[in-house]
């Protein structure tokens, strides 16, 4: 008899975390030897699993931002709408409740199950191995590739995290064409922290995922203002986000107490372009803002 994508999925040896943490050649083997496996034990595990009933849709934005944001794709001269909903927090960092928190439910029951699923998931592994977290883009190796989870994700770097981008920070037009991201799951005694860095991105679109009454202590973010040296932390409630160039460096504080989960989104230009540090950005108009680039992914991942 044979065996369907999900079970032989299922059935493959993993790496260990060691193997990964030293990024053998074997782990990449692995992940690319399975890509396609992988990809459509998604595809089965979503037609199968108890997660049918589980819809991941624009509900799951705050009412607020999903209004101006349909109006702006509408009529692009109402654009100005959607940036304010953003506040500055700290130079150069931006602040806005994204996810609204009574849906956000939907979208941690939607991962738990994708975690249960017991397919092999690449955790995320820039700066630390991440135990809980997982990569999103299609562009990276064993990313979660389940067809309703990625038309979400698309649709939230396409029509949310870009233009608000290109809105926020006008130079990062031109190097916003690739979409890159991951999940985290910081857990004290785990995964608690992150040294001070900064992302390989134009720009990185932070957004929080716990559910009210989801507590936990520390795990805050600092960021670093180049030019004062001034270190400021910022804190998450349910669905907020945070907005800010990669090159604004910040470190995440350690947790001391609880879980906190958050999406990272990056968007960069082809061939992992940046825009030069001090651009202020050419000239773009309203309909230029809210439109998708025509070009594809060119399948470079930082990480
Ligand atoms: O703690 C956070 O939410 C920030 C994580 C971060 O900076 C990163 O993954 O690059
Ligand atoms: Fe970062």
């Amino acid at each position: 008899m044979s065996l369907s994508s999900l079970e032989r999925a299922r059935a493959v040896e993993r790496p260990t975390r060691d193997a990964m943490l030293q990024r053998s050649p074997a782990v990449q083997r692995f992940w690319g030897q399975n890509k396609d496996l992988f990809k459509d034990a998604w595809t089965e595990w979503e037609n199968a699993a108890s997660q049918r009933n589980i819809v991941l849709d624009r509900n799951l934005y705050d009412p607020r931002l999903r209004d101006a944001i349909e109006q702006a794709w509408e009529d692009p001269t109402k654009e100005t709408a959607v940036k304010d909903l953003w506040q500055e927090v700290f130079p150069g960092v931006y602040q806005a409740q994204f996810f609204d928190p009574e849906h956000l439910p939907v979208l941690r029951d939607y991962l738990d199950e994708v975690a249960n699923a017991d397919i092999p998931l690449r955790p995320p592994y820039g700066i630390s191995l991440n135990r809980g977290g997982a990569m999103l883009d299609p562009r990276s190796e064993g990313y979660l590739a389940a067809p309703q989870f990625q038309s979400f994700y698309n649709d939230l770097m396409d029509a949310y995290m870009r233009p608000i981008s290109r809105l926020l920070f006008p130079d990062v037009m031109g190097y916003d064409t690739q979409t890159f991201g991951f999940s985290i799951r910081w857990q004290e005694n785990k995964d608690t922290s992150l040294r001070p860095h900064t992302d390989a991105s134009a720009v990185t679109l932070n957004i929080n995922l716990n559910l009210p009454g989801e507590d936990f202590s520390g795990s805050g973010v600092s960021f670093i203002d180049s030019t004062t040296r001034r270190v400021q932390s910022l804190s998450f409630t349910p669905g907020t986000a945070l907005i800010h160039h990669g090159s604004v460096p910040h470190a995440s504080e350690p947790i001391t107490r609880g879980e906190r989960y958050n999406f990272v989104l990056w968007l960069y230009g082809d061939h992992g372009q940046i825009p030069p540090q001090g651009a202020t950005g050419g000239t773009s108009d309203p309909h230029q803002r809210w439109a998708k680039p025509s070009g594809q992914s060119d399948g470079f991942a930082p990480f």
